[in-house]
């Protein structure tokens, strides 16, 4: 049998502050396989962005398992956290927040090399830029000097350069334009049927979720409530929960549907080639990062 990229079981997580304790998860089970994509989504305040911060290991879980590529991610110690955190990526909602802005697109793809000590630098990021859709001569600029549908792209490539298994998206279309929301997700889709990644999406897009997940998983107030075929969990809802997410969808449709604009098949297609003669991280492998 395959093990799966990542197995939830049982996972409850309280929050404890001056507000006193805030219970985010209750005995939450979820699973996700090599090259699946899998939609979690719920509404606001559901547990969604908790399940991917524990699974991080960046909130302490109550108890239960979480288990990535079938290694234990509660009760680990720093270095097999460590080797664990090399396998998964996480890709948040803000594209301008979360890419450093001092360092050049290059370096920021680079960074999970250096963290984790990971050589080839160079053809690397060459290569994770390339599967996003990139140019590579984007790698010699700064942050701001993209769009934020380049900026989450490159979000993207920092994800894939380090080889996971598992990339944790939340909600990463967030913060884009609608017409791009659509290429993000078909790209994600991408990535995960070619390099057999599992990718488990946090979204509040129920026609983005159609369109890009095999699978959903649907919370409300920090319990599972939902799970199943994404065709057959919107078309035949069994949870007063999902109902209403689903008939709130519907009913915003087809003002916000991103797939309504022209752009959506940006980047469905091939890449643009790269550049042959440029400076700096698109120069000669010699003169880039090792
Ligand atoms: N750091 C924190 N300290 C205390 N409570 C928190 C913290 N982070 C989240 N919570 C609470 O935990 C619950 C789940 O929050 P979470 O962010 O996981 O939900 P979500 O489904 O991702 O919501 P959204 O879609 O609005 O981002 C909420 O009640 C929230 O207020």
């Amino acid at each position: 049998m395959t093990v799966p990229a990542l197995e939830i079981t049982g996972l409850t997580v309280t929050y404890r502050g001056r507000a006193g304790r805030i219970p985010a998860l209750t005995d939450v089970d979820l699973t996700v396989a090599p090259g699946e994509v899998v939609g979690l989504v719920g509404g606001s305040g559901a547990g969604k962005s908790t399940v991917a911060r524990a699974v991080a290991g960046l909130v302490r879980p109550d108890r239960g398992a979480i288990r990535v590529a079938g290694a234990g991610v509660a009760g680990a110690g720093r270095a097999e956290l460590r080797r664990i955190r090399r396998t998964m990526h996480l890709v948040f909602q803000d594209p301008y927040a979360a890419l450093p802005p001092t360092l050049r697109v290059g370096d920021v793809i680079a960074e999970p090399l250096v963290v984790h000590r990971i050589g080839d630098r160079f053809d690397r990021v060459a290569q994770a830029a390339t599967a996003v859709g990139l140019d590579r001569r984007h790698l010699d600029r700064y942050p701001h000097e993209l769009s934020g549908g380049e900026r989450q792209r490159v979000a993207f490539a920092r994800a894939l350069v380090s080889g996971p298994r598992l990339i944790l998206a939340d909600e990463p279309t967030q913060m884009l334009d609608a017409s791009l929301r659509r290429d993000l997700v078909d790209l994600i889709a991408r990535l995960a049927a070619e390099r057999g990644i599992a990718v488990l999406h946090i979204t509040h897009d129920l026609a983005l979720a159609q369109h890009g997940c095999a699978r959903l998983v649907v919370m409300s107030r920090g319990r599972v409530v939902e799970t199943g075929p994404t065709a057959e969990v919107l078309a035949s809802p069994r949870h007063d929960h999902t109902a209403a997410l689903v008939a709130a969808a519907t009913h915003r449709r087809p003002q916000e549907d991103p797939c309504a604009k022209s752009r959506c098949s940006t980047w469905t297609s091939a890449p643009p080639a790269a550049p042959t003669s440029v400076s700096g991280w698109t120069a000669t492998p010699s003169t880039g990062p090792t």
